[in-house]
């Protein structure tokens, strides 16, 4: 078991992919200076070496927390991911651990739109291939393949944050929406669910991703479904790599079934900046392809920033799990006066909270406030204990639990 009640100056937080200088201000405000930030990701036996002597660690989409580095991080007990999307990281792992996984849910939702609504105008003008072969010296003026948006459907796959704000964006400029959800969602505006993923693909000019990467979106575009589209549409994906099967949109792409693409997110992403970039899209005609670039705006970056490390600062020097997307939500008022606050998170079984609470009584301490929020799996009890108190021996007890995975308190100099 780990000891986890420290000084903020002993708390090392290695911040990975660029995040934004707001993360590290918001640290620094919030009394955290230990800080490194590198501008790239680490690949796992990167990682390996130097997990073991971190507390908190920040990552985009490009780092990869698997179980084994998980395990190997002793002293790790938070870790922020600066984005939305956190199947990068092996969350039952982290769980398993009592490591809760922060994310910021919304604030790169426009850039994704935003950049969406672009593509479909490049993508129906044929835009890039034009302005590449100019580029190159030549010059193609044609109106073959090339359409306005106005009166054209547009069909999005998930009508969550940023489908809907497509939705708006497309309708004010006169496209027809359609969409399809698994969770019955408000149409917006003039926009008209679909019964399912056939119906949309059948009467889309323009289909658009927005789904998580579930075990149920893998390969949730594929051979029959590019073929069940309209012969000369286009697909457009910012969602998640593995949603689309490459092979088949190349395919189709090549034989003009589809007239052209915008894909930013893949299969298998780059782990290095030196690493290239393979793909059967490379080299197609009319295929915008940017590198994983949809939330990647210097405004969702800022929000980013300031969102996601006021949510681990939260959780270090308060112990609130709110927004965690991994544990059991606790929200937590400020430590009373005079209170020593206790945080221990176990495993979900009979017995520990009896257990925890006899560690309080049999030192004759009286509880002044306890939280205790579960799920089938996980237990996370936060306890503010009146008056004189040695920190270190009930943590210590603490620990000795069985079923725990972490226990500290809030060391004196945080409240
Ligand atoms: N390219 C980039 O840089 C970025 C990519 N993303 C990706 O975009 C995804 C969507 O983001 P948000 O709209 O904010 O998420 P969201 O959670 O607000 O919306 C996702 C929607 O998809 C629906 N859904 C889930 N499974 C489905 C299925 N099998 N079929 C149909 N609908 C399904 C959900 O019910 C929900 O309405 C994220 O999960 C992330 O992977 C997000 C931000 C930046
Ligand atoms: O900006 C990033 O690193 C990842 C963006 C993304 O895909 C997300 O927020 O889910």
């Amino acid at each position: 078991m780990t000891k986890l009640s420290l000084s903020k100056d002993k708390i090392n937080i290695l911040l990975l992919e660029g995040v934004h200088d707001n993360a590290i201000n918001e640290l620094a405000h919030g009394g955290y200076a230990t800080v490194e930030r590198l501008p790239h990701a680490l690949d796992e036996s990167e990682l390996l070496e130097r997990i073991g002597s971190v507390h908190m660690l920040g990552i985009r989409s490009r780092t990869h927390l698997t179980a084994k580095v998980l395990e190997a991080a002793s002293r790790l007990f938070s870790v922020g991911c600066f984005c939305i999307g956190t199947n990068q990281v092996d969350l039952k792992a982290a769980r398993r651990l009592g490591i809760p996984v922060f994310n910021a849910p919304y604030s790169n939702t426009r850039s994704v739109a935003e950049l969406v609504i672009g593509e479909i105008i490049m993508l129906m003008r044929g835009i890039f291939s034009k302005s590449t072969l100019v580029h190159g010296g030549g010059w193609m003026k044609s109106a073959k393949d090339s359409y306005e948006i106005r009166g054209k459907t547009l069909g999005i796959v998930g009508y969550g944050h940023i489908g809907t704000q497509v939705s708006i964006m497309a309708e004010s400029m006169g496209m027809k929406v359609r969409y399809y959800d698994v969770v019955n969602k408000l149409a917006l505006g003039n926009a008209q669910p679909c019964h399912s993923l056939e119906e949309l693909l059948a009467v889309s000019d323009v289909v658009t991703l927005h789904v998580p990467d579930t075990p149920q979106t893998r390969d949730m575009i594929g051979e029959a479904q590019i073929r069940a589209m309209k012969k000369g549409a286009h697909l457009i994906n910012a969602a998640r790599g593995k949603v689309v099967v490459i092979e088949a949109l190349a395919a189709a792409l090549k034989d003009k079934h589809l007239l052209g693409a915008a894909i930013d997110v893949f299969p298998k992403e780059p782990g290095g900046d030196k690493e290239v970039f393979e793909s059967a899209l490379r080299g197609l005609d009319n295929v915008i392809l940017t590198p994983h670039i949809g939330g990647s705006t210097m405004e969702a970056q800022a929000n980013i920033g300031t969102e996601v490390s006021q949510k681990l600062i939260e959780y270090s020097d308060n112990g609130s799990t709110m927004g965690a997307v991994n544990f059991p939500q606790v929200g937590l008022p400020v430590v009373h006066a005079g209170c020593t606050r206790f945080l221990h998170v176990h495993e979900n079984r009979p017995g520990v909270l009896r257990k925890i609470n006899e560690v309080f009584s049999g030192r004759n301490l009286n509880i002044a406030a306890q939280y205790l929020q579960t799920d089938p799996e996980l237990g996370y009890v936060v306890v503010d204990v009146d008056g004189d108190v040695d920190e270190n021996e009930v943590a210590s007890d603490l620990r000795t639990i069985e079923g725990t995975l972490k226990a500290r308190f809030l060391y004196p100099g945080k409240r």
